[in-house]
C-alpha cells in the first residue's frame, strides 16, 4: 500500500506498509509471548481461567448462568462479596477476549477472588462468538447486558466495565451507546480497557477475519477509534483506564495509545471523562489478566483504589 505520510515521517498508519505476514503476527497475541511458546501461553491462559472459575463457583456466592436477553447463550454469572446485601455494591463486569471467536465466561473468572474478597461484585458475561454471532450483534449484547445489571441492581454503587483484547474493544463500545433505547441509563463509574484493539480495520486484512467476516463498512462502524470523540460523555466522574502489557506487539501498544489520545478527556471541570493511560511492566498479553487471580498485583490494585477512590 502507498505511504502518503511524506518522507522522513512514520506514517499514521504504519500497519498499511507492513506485508500480509507482519501485519498477521502483530495481530497474534500469542507470538508475541516471551516467557513461553505460542501454543503453551494459550493453554496456560486457558487452565488458569478454568481454575480461577472452578475455585471462584466452589467458594463465592454465586447466580450462574442468569440471563441477560432471550438469545442463546445471552447469560451472566455473578459472584457476591461473603454477607453482602446484593444490591448496594459496585458491579465489576468483565468481557473475556479471544478475537471475538473464541473464550467463554466459564473460563474467564480470574479476578473474582480478590475483588469479592474486597466487597465488589464481579459480572462475567457471556456474548455470542464468531462464526455464528456477528459483531454488530456481540455489541448489541453486551450492551444489553450492562443494561441488565444496572436494571436488576438499581441501587448498585456504580458500573465498572472492564475488558480483555476483543472484550476490550466491546467495553469501548459502551463509550458510544445509546441508552434510550434500553430504557435505562446504567451507572458506568469506570472502564478498564486491557490489551484492546480499537481500531479494526487492520483486522479485516489478518485471518482473524475468516471467522469475522468482517467488511471495512462493518469494522468502521465498529471501531471505537473512529468514533469516540463525538459520543456523549457518561458521567463526569467516570473513570477510563487505557492498558496495554509491555510486552504486547507494537501494533497492541500503538492500538491503545492512539484510543488515549482521542479519548475526550481534558479536565473535570468541563465534564469528561477523566481517562489515564499504563503500559504495564513485564507482562504479555495473557499474563496481564492471568495476574488478576492474584490481589497484590498492580492491576488488580489500580482497579480497586479506582472503585473504592
Ligand atoms: N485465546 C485468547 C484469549 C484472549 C485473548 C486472545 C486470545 C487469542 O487466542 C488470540 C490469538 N488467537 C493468538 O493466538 O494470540
Amino acid at each position: 500500500m502507498m505511504d502518503v505520510s511524506g518522507v522522513g515521517f512514520p506514517s499514521k498508519v504504519p500497519w498499511k506498509k507492513m506485508s500480509a505476514e507482519e501485519l498477521e503476527n502483530q495481530y497474534c497475541p500469542s507470538r508475541w509471548v516471551v516467557r513461553l511458546g505460542a501454543e503453551e501461553a494459550l493453554r496456560t491462559y486457558s487452565q488458569i481461567g478454568i481454575e480461577a472459575t472452578t475455585r471462584a463457583r466452589a467458594t463465592r456466592k454465586s447466580l450462574l448462568h442468569v440471563p441477560y436477553g432471550d438469545g442463546e447463550g445471552e447469560k451472566v454469572d455473578i459472584y457476591f462479596p461473603d454477607e453482602s446485601s446484593e444490591g448496594s455494591l459496585p458491579f465489576f463486569l468483565f468481557f473475556h477476549g479471544g478475537y471475538w471467536q473464541s473464550g467463554s465466561k466459564d473460563e474467564s473468572a480470574f479476578m473474582v477472588h480478590p475483588l469479592t474478597a474486597q466487597g465488589v461484585a464481579v459480572v462475567i458475561v457471556a456474548y455470542g462468538i464468531a462464526p455464528k454471532g456477528t459483531l454488530d450483534h456481540m455489541v448489541d449484547q453486551v450492551t444489553r447486558s450492562v443494561a441488565f445489571v444496572q436494571k436488576r441492581y438499581p441501587s448498585n454503587k456504580g458500573i465498572y466495565l472492564c475488558g480483555h483484547s476483543a472484550g476490550a474493544h466491546l467495553a469501548a463500545m459502551m463509550l458510544l451507546a445509546d441508552w434510550t433505547k434500553h430504557g435505562v441509563t446504567p451507572n458506568l463509574r469506570g472502564f478498564f480497557l486491557v490489551s484492546g484493539v480499537f481500531d479494526l480495520e487492520p483486522i479485516v486484512y489478518t485471518s482473524q477475519n475468516v471467522a469475522l467476516q468482517l467488511t471495512l463498512e462493518d469494522a468502521q462502524r465498529n471501531s471505537p477509534q473512529l468514533k469516540v470523540a463525538q459520543a456523549q460523555p457518561v458521567d463526569p466522574t467516570c473513570r477510563v483506564l487505557v492498558v496495554v502489557g509491555q510486552f504486547d506487539s507494537p501494533e497492541f501498544h500503538r492500538q491503545s495509545w492512539e484510543f488515549y489520545q482521542v479519548l475526550p478527556v481534558q479536565t473535570l471541570c468541563q465534564g469528561e471523562w477523566k481517562a489515564s493511560f499504563e503500559e504495564l511492566h513485564d507482562v504479555d498479553h495473557f499474563e496481564i489478566v492471568e495476574n488478576l487471580t492474584q490481589k497484590d498485583n498492580v492491576l488488580t490494585q489500580i482497579i480497586l483504589k479506582t472503585i473504592f477512590q
